[in-house]
């Protein structure tokens, strides 16, 4: 099997892909791929060629892959969820610490006053100093939009910080709302957090129904004196909201991951270069993560952490028999037609097992026989069979 890898990756994981058997591809062989296996590179503009059976996001965010058009092509969509959520958690909290202790422009001012090479710097120091004057973490309300893998550690860091730590999440999931610290306050609207925090940090994945989550409506909410911190994705948040509010003197600032021209010159935004991520630990985690979802499902059809099909775990493939992987529609008579192809091709079936979700469905058999060229022909083109495949 081939697999390419777009950007940038430590050296143990293409020594890891080699280990596992697989051969990398560059990137201008992209169309042979079996797999790609990617960080935030777009493949809005990628058309993917036959041979493509998976692409593994090694890390939370998938709005890089358009899911939609890979699903109708029955290509599995993977993630690596929580997997760099601790990275990210803290970097909020540098921001945070950036934002109350005026840390960037402190630093500035030092870099001034040497580079200056004033003899007084010592006095001009301590005189300059009172325009840097912050505020302390305990007891600063923070707000936090999305109580998923990096809200809900964000969370329990603030908190254990002395942050009066404020919640807003509709759809939290029964694990996260179990990690979540007692002493966290859920509000019951967008607009109950927003009014009652110092600073507030969004969470969500970006969707189409969290676009300008934070729009010119939400962003009034906030007191005057509040930051806004985005690590989420940059069209979650109305850049024009929050320059506006920024400029009228109604938001203290905005830190962001997602720089741009404007956000980047204006001296009330803190840009970072989508840092969220980058740590030693959060790149090992997601990318060895991803790479076991991946091999996992290449050899043997498993699947678990994808964000297009269902979770389905056959056992191992019994000795001397061949396992099909079929990827079709949810939709009625499916199986039969599919059972009907191996019985004409006078095969047995060991075992098979079927799952859906929405309009996707796995379905994967066990066949007594060897893999047979001619019946995968005849499954591939049964209708809303989207691919079908041996391991
Ligand atoms: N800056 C970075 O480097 C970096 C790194 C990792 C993730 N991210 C971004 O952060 C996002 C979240 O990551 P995660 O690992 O926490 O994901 P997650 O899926 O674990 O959590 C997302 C949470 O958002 C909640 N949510 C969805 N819509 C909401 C809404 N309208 N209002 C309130 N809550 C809502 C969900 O219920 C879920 O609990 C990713 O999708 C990605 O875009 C950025
Ligand atoms: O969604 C994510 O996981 C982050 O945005 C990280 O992206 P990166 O792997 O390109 O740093």
């Amino acid at each position: 099997m081939q697999i390419s890898l777009l950007n940038h990756f430590s050296k143990q994981v293409p020594e890891h892909l080699q280990s596992l058997g697989y051969e990398l591809l560059s990137e201008d062989k992209l169309q042979q791929a079996n797999a790609i296996v990617l960080r935030s590179k777009s493949l809005h503009e990628h058309h993917a060629g036959k041979s493509l059976f998976a692409i593994a996001r090694a890390g939370a965010g998938v709005n890089n892959i358009p899911i939609e058009r890979f699903s109708e092509q029955g290509i599995a969509v993977f993630n690596a969820p929580g997997a760099n959520a601790n990275a990210v958690a803290e970097m909020v909290l540098t921001g945070i610490l950036m934002q109350t202790r005026k840390v960037a422009a402190a630093l500035n001012f030092s870099q001034q006053l040497f580079s200056d090479e004033r003899e007084d710097y010592a006095a001009a120091m301590e005189k300059g100093k009172a325009q840097f004057q912050g505020r302390e973490l305990q007891g600063l309300r923070l707000g936090i939009i999305g109580l998923g893998a990096i809200g809900v550690l964000l969370a329990n860091k603030a908190n254990a910080l002395g942050m009066q730590v404020l919640g807003f999440d509709p759809h939290i999931s029964v694990e996260n709302a179990w990690r979540l610290s007692a002493e966290v306050q859920q509000c019951e609207s967008l607009s109950d957090l927003l009014a009652n925090c110092d600073c507030v940090s969004v969470h969500v994945p970006y969707l189409p129904a969290t676009h300008h989550l934070l729009s010119f409506e939400q962003v009034a909410y906030l007191p005057k004196h509040a930051f806004v911190i985005n690590f989420s994705r940059a069209e979650v948040v109305d850049q024009e909201a929050i320059t506006a509010a920024i400029e009228s003197g109604n938001l203290d600032g905005y830190i962001t991951d997602f720089p741009n021209p404007v956000l980047q010159s204006h001296p009330q935004v803190l840009c970072f270069p989508h840092l969220g991520a980058s740590t030693v630990e959060a790149q090992e985690n997601a990318s060895m993560q991803v790479l076991t979802t991946l091999d996992n499902f290449l050899k043997r059809g498993e699947v678990k952490y994808s964000v297009n099909l269902p979770v389905l775990q056959p056992g191992p493939i019994p000795v001397g028999a061949s396992r099909l992987v079929i990827i079709h529609r949810n939709t009625v008579g499916m199986i039969a037609q599919i059972t009907d192809c191996i019985e004409a091709a006078e095969e047995n079936i060991l075992e098979m097992n079927n799952r859906s979700r929405a309009e996707m469905a796995l379905t994967v058999i066990d066949l007594a026989a060897a893999a047979s060229a001619s019946l995968l022909s005849t499954i591939q083109a049964v209708p809303n069979v989207l691919s079908a495949r041996y391991c």
